[in-house]
């Protein structure tokens, strides 16, 4: 998808606190429609909470988030699916003792009009709904590359497999903006590879925003557009992979790294 103009999430001037722990300081940063847009930093950093945040977990003690030209008010993580926002988790989130189609179909429920009463009384409207359902679930197992294991349970899958199906998931809902709390985590180089390529897919081909945490740096300047660094809950650069990867303040003092 190419990067357009248009500011999507815009957090502004967000203070958040748990009790006398100042985890967010001020912080402010705009993701523009189309971006792979990665927050990195240190442990502890306050990436999470950001996450947290625009995923309606989290409420700021000060700050204003806006979303699609709206400035969200007592904003709730029920309400972020209404608005368009998915999310995957650090910890997988699945039923794991669901197949993966069936975990797929869970994603959906927002969007499927199937009524108790239609089930009930078997309506072929219902029928009709239900295939809707498994149509647009199996074109986002096809996507992903995960038909061939349609009908395994989530807990007989490797972990790099699971944490795909949980990818899957969250695109079942049919999200515009996409957060992904370190979708690498855990993973061989392989798997990495491949969930990068699948992240790449996503934000090219259905037009997703991504907004990523993410610990493998290589990774990030790899498939960023734009990266935020984070450190004690303050912005302390932002640009492209290329700016970042020159920030001596990043590289040394941050970071730990010498060059990537
Ligand atoms: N619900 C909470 N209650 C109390 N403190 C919290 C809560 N959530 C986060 N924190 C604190 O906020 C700080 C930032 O945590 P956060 O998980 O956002 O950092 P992070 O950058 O995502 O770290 P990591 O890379 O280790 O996941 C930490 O000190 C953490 O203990």
């Amino acid at each position: 998808m190419s990067v357009s103009s248009v500011v999507l999430l815009e957090l502004k001037a967000i203070d958040l606190s748990f009790g006398s722990s100042q985890v967010l300081k001020q912080l402010s940063l705009e993701v523009r429609e189309g971006e792979i847009y990665s927050l990195i930093g240190p442990n502890g950093a306050g990436k999470s909470s950001v996450i947290n945040i625009i995923n309606g977990i989290y409420q700021p003690q000060s700050g204003q988030i806006i979303f699609a030209g709206q400035v969200l008010h007592n904003y709730k993580a029920k309400h972020a699916p209404y608005l368009g926002i998915a999310r995957t988790f650090q910890n997988l989130a699945l039923f794991k003792q669901m197949s993966v189609l069936d975990n797929v179909l869970t994603g959906r429920v927002l969007k499927s009009r199937h009524s108790l009463l239609g089930a009930l009384l078997s309506l072929p409207s219902t029928q009709k709904n239900d295939d809707l359902q498994r149509f647009k679930a199996e074109e986002i197992l096809k996507l992903l590359n995960l038909q061939e294991y349609r009908d395994q349970l989530v807990s007989s899958l490797s972990y790099g497999l699971q944490k795909r199906v949980e990818l899957a998931r969250a695109l079942a809902a049919e999200p515009q903006f996409l957060l992904l709390d370190e979708p690498m985590a855990g993973m061989n180089h392989a798997e990495k590879r491949s969930i990068a390529k699948f992240i790449q897919k996503i934000n090219q081909q259905l037009n997703i925003t991504i907004f990523m945490i993410e610990h493998d740096l290589a990774v990030v300047m790899d498939i960023s557009d734009h990266i935020v660094v984070l450190d004690y809950g303050k912005k302390i650069a932002e640009g492209t992979p290329q700016q970042i990867q020159e920030h001596p303040e990043v590289l040394s003092a941050y970071l730990g790294i010498q060059a990537l």
